[in-house]
C-alpha cells in the first residue's frame, strides 16, 4: 500500500472534522476522496499532504512512518484548486522551478521540463506567461510542476473545481489518460460523483470526517454501504419499505403482479432517449413523496403510458435496495 492512514482523528475544538479514519491507498491507483462539502476530504487531503497534523493517528507513505515529516520530506506533490502559479515566470519556468531549488543540472531541467510539457500538452506554450493560458492549460501547468520532482504521490485537491463543465470534463477525461501513462499513485478530492466514478479506481466515500464506503466505482454504485452511499452515487426513490435507483423499478400497466404498490402517472418527462416518470401511490400506500421512475422511450412507448395512467410497481429482480430510513 502505497498511502495507509490509521486512527487519524482532527478536531476544530469540538468539532471532529475527522474521526478515527482507516484507509489503505493502493501503489499506482488513482484514488477519489469524495463527499459533501464540510465532509472532510480536504482536512484529510492535508494531513496526508503534512500541510496539516492530526490530533491523533499515523500517516505512512510508501511504507515510512510519515506521521511527523514536513511536507517537503515526504516526497509528494500537490495541486490544489486555486493554484498559485509564479506570475512573473515563463510556463516552462514554472514547471522548472522544483527542479531548479533541488539543483539539478541545467540540461537535465531542460529535458525533463520538455518531457513534462509534452505529456500535458503544453509544449507550444513554454515561452508564454502563465496569465496567457486559459483555465485548464493553467491546471495542466499546474500539474506538471507537481509532476517535475518525481513525486511518489500526488495529491489534488479539487484540481479542476473553478473551471466551466465542458473544460473540466476535457481534463478529467485528460488526468485519467496521464495516469495511465504515468502510474504515479494520486489521490484527488471532489464533491462531484460523476467525476469520481468516471475517473477513480477506487472511491472513499467521505462524510462527517468518517469513511462510509471504499471500493470501486461498479461496486459502490451496485452495492453501497449504506443510504448515505447509495444517495451521493445516484437518484434514488423510495418504494415501499426500501430506496432504490428510478431505473430499477418495475412498472406494469395491468394488476396482479405479487407485491405491486398501485398508484397513478402524475408526470412524465421525456429526457433524450429516456422518460422519467413521477408515480403518486395509492393512498393505502403511500409515501408522501412520489415515486420516481425512469424508461427507456421505447419501453415507455410499448407499455402506452401517459399522464393519468394507472400502473403497479415493482422492484425489479437483481434491482439494489436498501431499507428506506423512515418507516412505512
Ligand atoms: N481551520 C479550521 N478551523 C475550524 N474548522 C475547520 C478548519 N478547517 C476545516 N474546518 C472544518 O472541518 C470540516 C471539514 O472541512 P474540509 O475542508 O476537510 O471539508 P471538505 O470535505 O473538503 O469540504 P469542501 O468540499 O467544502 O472543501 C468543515 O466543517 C470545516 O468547516
Amino acid at each position: 500500500m502505497s498511502i495507509e492512514v490509521s486512527n487519524l482523528t482532527k478536531k476544530y475544538g469540538d468539532f471532529y472534522a475527522l474521526d478515527d479514519v482507516n484507509v489503505s491507498l493502493p501503489t499506482g491507483q488513482l484514488t477519489a476522496l469524495l463527499g459533501p462539502s464540510g465532509g472532510g476530504k480536504s482536512t484529510l487531503l492535508r494531513i496526508i499532504a503534512g500541510l496539516d497534523t492530526a490530533d491523533h493517528g499515523n500517516v505512512s507513505i510508501e511504507g515510512v512512518d510519515a506521521t511527523k515529516l514536513p511536507p517537503q520530506k515526504r516526497n509528494v506533490g500537490f495541486v490544489f484548486q486555486h493554484y498559485a502559479v509564479f506570475k512573473h515566470m515563463t510556463v516552462a519556468k514554472n514547471v522548472a522551478f522544483g527542479l531548479e531549488i533541488r539543483k539539478t543540472p541545467k540540461a537535465e531541467v531542460k529535458r525533463r521540463v520538455g518531457e513534462l510539457l509534452e505529456l500535458v500538452h503544453l509544449s507550444q506554450f513554454a515561452d508564454r506567461m502563465p496569465s496567457q493560458l486559459s483555465g485548464g492549460q493553467r491546471q495542466r501547468m499546474a500539474l506538471a510542476r507537481a509532476l517535475a520532482v518525481e513525486p511518489t504521490v500526488l495529491l489534488l485537491d479539487e484540481p479542476f473545481g473553478a473551471l466551466d463543465a465542458k473544460v473540466r470534463k476535457e481534463l478529467r477525461d485528460w488526468l485519467r489518460r496521464l495516469h495511465d501513462e504515468v502510474h504515479v499513485t494520486t489521490v484527488f478530492v471532489t464533491h462531484d460523483q460523476e467525476e469520481a466514478m468516471e475517473v477513480a479506481d477506487e472511491i472513499v466515500v467521505i462524510n462527517q470526517g468518517r469513511v462510509e464506503q471504499v471500493g470501486s466505482p461498479d461496486q459502490l454504485y451496485d452495492e453501497p454501504a449504506n443510504d448515505f452511499v447509495m444517495g451521493f452515487l445516484g437518484e434514488v426513490t423510495r418504494l415501499g419499505p426500501v430506496r432504490l435507483r428510478p431505473h430499477d423499478v418495475e412498472v406494469a400497466v395491468t394488476p396482479g403482479h405479487a407485491g405491486a404498490f398501485p398508484g397513478t402517472v402524475t408526470r412524465a418527462l421525456r429526457v433524450g432517449f429516456e422518460v422519467r416518470l413521477q408515480v403518486e401511490l395509492d393512498p393505502e400506500f403511500g409515501s408522501s413523496d412520489p415515486v420516481s421512475v425512469v424508461l427507456s422511450r421505447s419501453h415507455a412507448r410499448s407499455l402506452d403510458i401517459e399522464l393519468g395512467s394507472k400502473v403497479w410497481l415493482t422492484a425489479a429482480i437483481g434491482a439494489v435496495t436498501v431499507p428506506a430510513m423512515v418507516a412505512v
